[in-house]
């Protein structure tokens, strides 16, 4: 990879009083191919490196900036002021506005081929929705802001990624949004995405049913008979391999995932808490199905840790890397298709 090809990665800060910052920080420090650009405030960054006795320099940049490879203890930042003081393991809704347009501004890059991803350290949804702005995660705020109408929420940790059918809403609705429309749209974004961003040509999904023993043919749920048996003979016939509907309570033990790329889930802990059993902190969440590349940590706020030195930067060192991944695949595909074409 030369200079020129290196891929430039906005990372946005998240919650200004959680570990967001701190993990950035710590990351700026070591040595890694990238162009990158910090989307937040330049204060609290000097503020939180005061505070965990990280030197780094910081360099307000804007759109126009050409961003030059990283190098440790250097960080490129395009301001976007808080609107309120911050102590570390504090939230105050009155910085909800800052995080969103962090978010608005990585977007706005992001999908204006400024960058070529957005890796985003993690938010307090919390506090945004006591703030009155109705949020339930940058996975859907992100596919508003693009015009998305399907994305999936996919978390991967070494050999195992699970999707989920449903993400942020109450266990209560989640039968009623498994719909025979959902799921086809969530199947296809998942199968599409696995060949394009993960270059997977035959990609094998294992799908979980919703209730215990999938369904016991009927006996213990209906929505295996009457939705997702349907869909998946669908896709089938399409040519699609998938695997199930299994029962989800014996999904992820070994055997099961041999050879398997993605395991789907109807709703987030069914999918999340095997997932982070094997890897917590080690894990990348990918949205699939955006027009733009972004992948995030696999954890969340974790205020009791800010401004500690206590938290681990690794599960955003695993989004960098498996966004720069998805930013290479694509620009090879883009080559080879030119010289296809030519
Ligand atoms: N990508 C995102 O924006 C995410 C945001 N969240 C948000 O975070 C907030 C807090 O969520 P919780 O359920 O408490 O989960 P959490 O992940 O913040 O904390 C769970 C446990 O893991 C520890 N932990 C988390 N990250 C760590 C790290 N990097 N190094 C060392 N230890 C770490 C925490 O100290 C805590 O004991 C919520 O508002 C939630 O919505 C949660 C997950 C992802
Ligand atoms: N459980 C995953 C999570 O909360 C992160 O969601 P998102 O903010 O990436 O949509």
């Amino acid at each position: 990879m030369t200079p020129a090809t290196l891929p430039t990665i906005a990372i946005t800060l998240g919650e200004p009083a959680g570990i967001g910052v701190d993990i950035v920080l710590m990351l700026a420090r070591e040595n890694f191919p990238l162009r990158l650009v910090v989307i937040g405030s330049i204060d609290l960054l000097r503020q939180r490196a005061t505070l965990l006795g990280i030197k780094v320099e910081l360099i307000a940049v804007t759109l126009q900036d050409i961003i030059p490879p990283h190098c440790p203890n250097q960080l490129f930042v395009i301001n976007i002021p808080l609107n309120a003081e911050v102590t570390p393991g504090v939230l105050n809704p009155a910085n909800a506005e800052y995080v969103l347009n962090t978010l608005r501004a990585a977007a706005i890059v992001a999908v204006h081929g400024l960058f070529d991803a957005i890796v985003t350290a993690p938010v307090h949804k919390g506090i945004i929705n006591a703030a009155g702005v109705s949020f339930s995660g940058h996975t859907e705020f992100f596919a508003a802001l693009t015009n998305t109408p399907q994305v999936v929420m996919m978390l991967a940790t070494g050999k195992l990624s699970v999707a989920l059918v449903t993400t942020h809403v109450p266990l209560a609705q989640v039968s009623a949004l498994i719909t025979p429309a959902r799921l086809e749209s969530v199947i296809r974004v998942l199968y599409t995405d696995l060949q394009r961003k993960f270059a997977l040509n035959a990609p094998r999904i294992l799908v979980c049913g919703l209730n215990p023993h999938a369904g016991e043919n009927g006996h213990l749920g209906r929505e295996e008979m009457e939705v997702i048996i349907p869909v998946l003979e669908k896709c089938r016939a399409e040519g699609m391999v998938l695997i199930g509907p299994v029962a989800a309570d014996t999904a992820f033990t070994d055997a099961s995932l041999t050879g398997i790329d993605a395991v789907l889930a109807m709703y987030h802990d069914q999918g999340l808490i095997p997932l982070k059993q094997r890897g917590f902190g080690e894990a990348v969440n990918i949205t699939l199905g955006l027009p733009i590349i972004r992948t995030s940590v696999d954890h969340g706020t974790a205020l009791e840790l800010a401004g500690t030195g206590q938290a681990k930067p690794n599960s955003l060192r695993a989004a960098l890397h498996s966004a720069a991944t998805m930013v290479l695949r694509q620009q090879q595909k883009e080559t080879r298709h030119a010289m296809d074409t030519m």
